[in-house]
């Protein structure tokens, strides 16, 4: 007799796993998909990327998913039938995944998928305050569990929220059990659509650390490029903002936001930094005649302002190393505007310690779900590591 309760116990007694990390992002670029060997459990855990695609969406794809992203009122039926086309869709890509890397699907145990962020809505963002934090990802598991005929952990943020946080940054799990280290204090900092660091200080324990998102990373710059230069869905190297000034009036005005005044940790998303955050902060700062490359100069170092104030919150800020990933990592001007800002910290990219950044997140949920599988979830002390829900092949 087949049972799933006993092969998902076969999965959690193997020595190793082959699990596919999926993460698409708030920069709704595409689906990063990282194919992880994953050893152990816990702070016994050593993984190595096999394989890593970036499977770019289609601009018809991405324009439907962006209706329905980050702003409050939508067509229902949309979020409905793109529950199950991201879910389909995904499951689709990860078979030309592997058929590209000449691998069998029978081969894989699991798949670790985050889905998409269609809201996020932390408690400390809004007026009300009759309902607790809440945030939603779409893109049903059991599709790509069909699709794929392959075990999906998914929906990894709602036992973070029934716990009481705020559903992110999850990273801090899987910095803690990859990085954690006696030599020197880390922060691993990720600029994707928006920024958020760990912070690790040596020899801490769980109890210890702290994850937070910063506020924007890319996603502002993005979106301002879309809207004003065709074509382009992002500042390649920077070479829009090079081009410009920073507005101090403009920067000053964009900064003035009690997000920024909050304790860490927080989160955050596009609902919040988006265009019309933008318009409202030039509306301020009474500025008239501002050029688009000023502007993306101004977004750039806002990002970095952004970035650097979390970190000088925290008794990091000197004598440690920043582990960078996330597309923000290619963004030469961001950068170099970070190290201006943070003189006293040695910057590194997360390649020095054998991940690809941008394989990162992806890989960060294939350890949550190894941690699901196969982890002891009294690791984390109180904070239970048992994050998502098993959707079943067949
Ligand atoms: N060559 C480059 N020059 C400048 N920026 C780049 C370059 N390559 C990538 N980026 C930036 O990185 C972004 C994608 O980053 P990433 O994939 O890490 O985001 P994400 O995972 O969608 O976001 P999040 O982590 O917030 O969910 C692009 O939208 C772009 O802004
Ligand atoms: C709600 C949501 O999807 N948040 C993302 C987003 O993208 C970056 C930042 O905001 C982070 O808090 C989180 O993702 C990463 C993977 C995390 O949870 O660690």
């Amino acid at each position: 007799m087949k049972n799933w309760l006993s092969e998902m116990n076969a999965i959690s007694l193997k020595k190793e796993r082959l699990i596919i990390g999926l993460m698409s992002g708030t920069s709704l670029d595409g689906l990063d998909i990282a194919l992880c060997k994953i050893e152990g459990t816990g702070l016994s855990t050593k993984v190595s990327v096999i394989a890593f695609q970036t499977i770019p969406y289609t601009d018809a794809f991405r324009d439907s998913i962006k209706k329905i992203c980050f702003v409050k009122s939508v067509d229902l039926e949309q979020v409905c039938l793109l529950n199950s086309e991201i879910g389909r869709l995904h499951g689709t890509y990860i078979n030309q995944f592997l058929r590209d890397n000449n691998i069998d699907a029978k081969s894989m145990d699991l798949i670790a998928s985050h889905g998409q962020t269609i809201f996020h809505s932390p408690k400390r963002l809004r007026e009300e305050d009759y309902f607790s934090n809440a945030t939603l990802q779409i893109g049903d598991a059991d599709q790509i569990a069909c699709v794929t005929g392959i075990t999906t952990v998914a929906d990894f943020r709602q036992k973070h929220i029934a716990q009481g946080k705020e559903g992110a940054p999850l990273a801090i799990y899987g910095d803690y059990l990859l990085f954690s280290n006696n030599a020197e204090n880390r922060i691993f900092l990720n600029i994707g659509g928006i920024a958020n660091f760990t912070l690790l200080k040596k020899e801490a324990t769980f109890d210890d650390l702290l994850s937070t998102d910063t506020g924007p990373g890319n996603t502002l710059m993005d979106q301002y490029v879309y809207k004003n230069f065709e074509g382009k869905r992002y500042d390649k190297n920077a070479e829009i903002a090079l081009g410009g000034t920073v507005n101090v009036d403009l920067l000053n005005a964009l900064l003035d936001h009690p997000f920024f005044e909050n304790e860490l940790p927080k989160t955050t998303g596009p609902e919040l930094f988006n265009l019309e955050y933008l318009y409202e902060a030039i509306r301020k700062a009474n500025l008239k005649m501002l050029s688009h490359e000023d502007v993306m100069a101004t977004l750039n170092r806002f990002t970095a302002c952004g970035i650097a104030n979390a970190i000088k919150q925290t008794q990091l800020s000197i004598n440690s190393v920043i582990y960078i990933s996330g597309g923000g990592i290619h963004n030469s001007l961001l950068t170099n505007n970070l190290k201006e800002l943070l003189p006293s910290l040695s910057f590194k990219n997360i390649e020095t310690l054998g991940i690809n950044p941008d394989a990162k997140e992806a890989l960060l949920f294939a350890i949550l779900a190894n941690e699901t599988i196969a982890g002891d979830y009294r690791s984390f002390g109180d904070n239970a590591l048992s994050l998502g829900k098993i959707s079943l092949p067949k």
